[in-house]
């Protein structure tokens, strides 16, 4: 295939000197004799290493996430907790050789998920203990394997323009037509990783000022429930598919417990209940395209009493510090899954205004790479 660059469709928006210095620049990074320069002079070659190697992470990043996988689905971050474990111990575990066992403890020593305590014998790292801590995480993990499907040929991927199902988009479109089981897969998913979300929100926002918090598109009620043991006084709603409700039902106990009101619907065809002076969209609209997203917004204008606030707490693109998780992760992650995208803050704020809330203010979260907040009212 070949890419016509210099059709200059739009080129004139880029300036002049910022065209001609980031070609400059690009050429010294690029060429030989700068580099085997910069490799001579102390600061500059502990620089030029530092991006070398990170250079090096972006190229061999796949194999890496592929040997966390395999220590998680082998059990090795939990027996490593136990304490010390050699290649035996593991062999006899996972049912690998010993060869297989002791190539993959290295591996994962050499990505602090593991760290050697004693000439063959390692214990979990500092980064598997964090992980092994960390239950959503570890299901991202397992889930993962869908999205490595789908992406093992990414330009074929994006060439099929989100036309065509894939493993992620069969795996979420529960959310359209799919039996319960599939939809309580899916939430049991979101809910385990639903923790690390609600402490930023919780963080970020004072939930206690409200009286009736309604979280739409809140799967299990995981949301809810953290909402609750912060914030006891609240009365608490969710709203989401009937399939999922049914299994909010199911965990939350009957109808949801005390001063938890379970609303069954689909957001993009029923009214949004009233009465909730504040509603939460917690990691909902980077799933749906643009038309969809705004049309859910305007339902919530609707819903809302005049001074209403709206809470959207979900990762966002040029997320400083976590750049690569918006666009990069989360942008071929909503591709693979046929639906959506990440958007900025900023992105959320020109459509809020569009939808005809008042104005927008971001709040600042503990780890952004998890979920960033943006608040808005009617
Ligand atoms: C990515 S999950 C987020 C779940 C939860 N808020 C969280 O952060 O764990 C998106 C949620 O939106 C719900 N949802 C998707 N389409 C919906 C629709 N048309 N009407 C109501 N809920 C919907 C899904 O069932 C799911 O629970």
């Amino acid at each position: 295939m070949s890419i016509n660059h210099e059709r200059g469709f739009g080129t004139s928006q880029v300036p002049a000197w910022r065209r001609r210095w980031v070609a400059w620049r690009n050429g010294v990074m690029a060429s030989a004799g700068f580099q085997a320069w910069a490799a001579r002079l102390p600061l500059v070659s502990w620089i030029a290493r530092r991006r070398a190697g990170e250079a090096f992470d972006l190229v061999a990043g796949f194999c890496y996430s592929q040997v966390l996988l395999a220590a998680v689905q082998v059990g090795l971050l939990d027996r490593l907790r136990e304490g010390p474990c050699d290649a035996a111990g593991l062999a006899l575990l996972s049912g690998l050789s010993e060869a297989a066992s002791l190539r993959l403890l290295r591996a994962a020593a050499a990505l602090d998920l593991a760290e050697a305590v004693a000439p063959g014998w390692w214990m979990l790292g500092q980064r598997g203990a964090a992980l092994q801590a960390n239950l959503g995480a570890l299901a991202m993990v397992r889930h993962h394997t869908l999205l490595y499907a789908d992406l093992a040929d990414p330009v074929a991927l994006l060439c099929r323009d989100r036309a065509e199902p894939t493993a992620l988009s069969a795996f979420w479109h529960y959310a359209a037509d799919a039996p319960a089981p599939e939809a309580s897969a899916y939430s049991a998913l979101m809910a385990s990783s639903q923790a690390m979300v609600a402490q930023q929100a919780l963080g970020a926002y004072r939930f206690a000022r409200h009286r009736r918090l309604l979280d739409v598109g809140g799967g299990h009620g995981a949301f809810v429930s953290a909402v609750r043991a912060a914030c006891p006084a609240l009365d608490l709603g969710v709203f989401d598919l009937p399939p999922v409700i049914a299994g909010a039902a199911a965990r939350l106990g009957g109808a949801g417990g005390d001063a938890m009101a379970l609303h069954p619907g689909d957001f993009f065809h029923d009214a949004l209940p009233q009465g909730y002076d504040c509603i939460t969209l917690v990691r909902v609209l980077h799933d749906h395209d643009d038309a969809a997203c705004l049309s859910l917004l305007q339902a919530v204008r609707r819903a809302l009493p005049p001074g209403g606030r709206l809470v959207i707490a979900e990762p966002m693109a040029g997320t400083p510090g976590a750049r690569a998780m918006g666009d990069a992760y989360f942008g071929f992650y909503l591709w693979a899954m046929n639906a959506g995208r990440p958007r900025t803050a900023a992105e959320y704020g020109a459509m809020l205004k569009t939808a005809g809330f008042a104005g927008w203010r971001r709040k600042a979260t503990a780890y952004p790479v998890v979920a960033s907040v943006v608040v808005t009212h009617t």
